[in-house]
């Protein structure tokens, strides 16, 4: 089949084109390939590249999205009060741990991938309001002759309690951002905070944008890991940092043998029961079992390009955050 060039150009450029490599480049290639040996090792290495797994299943790449998209479909109006069931709230005290690392300063520009119903956009908010609170506080107490005129002016005048931060929280799935929206609402959020529909694969930002990249419990759903992270690459400005918290390996036997048990025994059960989903719940404890190790991560990451990869496991290794920079 003849290809006019321009028409190749115009439709693979760019990441798109990224994207036909991994998968074993575009059909009209491979048929207009001669036959043979040759054809025949190209057609099975693009049957192997484009499959990939959902939980312990095998599908194509073409279908892992939808089913994901499926799974958070299904979930998102009963995600946070299973998490909490779930985890018995510890998931708190992970994704409290991961603002604790980022430690952001009054200014920062977040970019929450994966960020579903928002628990990490509205910590962030918390986190940055109370800094830039503790700053105003510093140098009114260092300003030693103010009036008490001018420090009540002082805290009336302030235009922007977060000190110009802001998050953007891109979600491929419209339910979990409903959701988030709500919730954001009910909670009183207004201000610094926006939400966009994107996949973290194709990032619709532009480049070198934000100061800090988070993805939380995001990244074992992506078909096309080493994908989202270049994005991540591309989104950051030079010196912004990345940051994943996800779920990781046990090492310990004694309490991988406890987990296994509670994971496979005890949360799908509780999917069935609180949110009448079995098979998403059963997906989540699959999709853990499937995910890379802290140090395989840990290369991913550095693979994309980012410096100073660095993990710390909690709980034992259930979950971990990784965290690396744009140098
Ligand atoms: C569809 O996709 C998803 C849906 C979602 O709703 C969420 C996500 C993404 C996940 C999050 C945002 C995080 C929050 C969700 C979870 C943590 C759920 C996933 C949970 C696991 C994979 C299991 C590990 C959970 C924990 C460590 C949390 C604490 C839970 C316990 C300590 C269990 C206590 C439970 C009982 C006592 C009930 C009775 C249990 C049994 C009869 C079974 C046997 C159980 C045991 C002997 C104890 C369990 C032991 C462990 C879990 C290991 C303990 C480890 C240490 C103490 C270090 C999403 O993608
Ligand atoms: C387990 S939830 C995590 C939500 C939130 N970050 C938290 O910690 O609670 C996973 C989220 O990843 C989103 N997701 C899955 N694949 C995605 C993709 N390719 N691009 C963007 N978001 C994706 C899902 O829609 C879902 O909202």
């Amino acid at each position: 089949m003849a290809v006019p060039r321009s028409c190749v150009l115009r439709t693979y450029c760019g990441r798109s084109w990224l994207r036909l490599m991994r998968t074993g480049g575009p059909q009209w290639l491979h048929s207009s390939l001669p036959g043979g040996l040759l054809g025949a090792r190209l057609l099975s290495q693009e049957k192997q590249a484009t499959e990939t797994h959902f939980g312990f299943e095998t599908v194509s790449e073409e279908e892992k999205g939808g089913k994901v998209y499926q799974v958070f479909e299904s979930v998102a109006k009963k995600y946070d009060v299973m998490n909490d069931m779930m985890s018995l709230g510890i998931h708190r005290v992970w994704k409290d741990m991961l603002l604790w690392k980022m430690n952001p300063l009054p200014g920062t520009q977040l970019l929450d991938v994966a960020g579903g119903t928002g628990d990490i956009a509205f910590r962030f908010l918390n986190y940055v309001q109370a800094q830039h609170q503790r700053k105003q506080k510093r140098q009114l107490k260092a300003q030693q002759n103010l009036s008490w005129e001018e420090i009540a002016k002082k805290y009336k005048n302030e235009e922007d309690p977060l000190g110009g931060s802001h998050v953007m929280i891109c979600d491929i799935n419209r339910e979990m951002l409903k959701v988030g929206k709500k919730k954001a609402f009910d909670q009183g959020y207004k201000a610094g905070l926006a939400w966009v529909l994107g996949d973290a694969e194709e990032l619709p930002f532009d480049d070198h944008k934000f100061d800090v990249y988070t993805i939380a419990f995001g990244i074992r759903n992506v078909t096309h890991i080493d994908q989202a992270l270049q994005e991540a690459h591309r989104v950051l400005k030079p010196g912004g940092r990345f940051l994943c918290l996800e779920f990781s390996q046990v090492n310990n036997p004694l309490i991988s043998r406890l987990y296994d048990l509670y994971s496979f025994q005890v949360i799908p059960v509780l999917g069935e029961v609180i949110a009448g989903d079995w098979k998403s719940y059963q997906y989540l404890v699959e999709s853990i079992r499937k995910f890379p190790s802290q140090e395989e991560f840990k290369e991913m990451i550095e693979d994309a390009g980012f410096q100073k990869v660095t993990y710390e496991s909690l709980t034992s290794g259930i979950v971990a955050i990784h965290s690396g920079f744009k140098l």
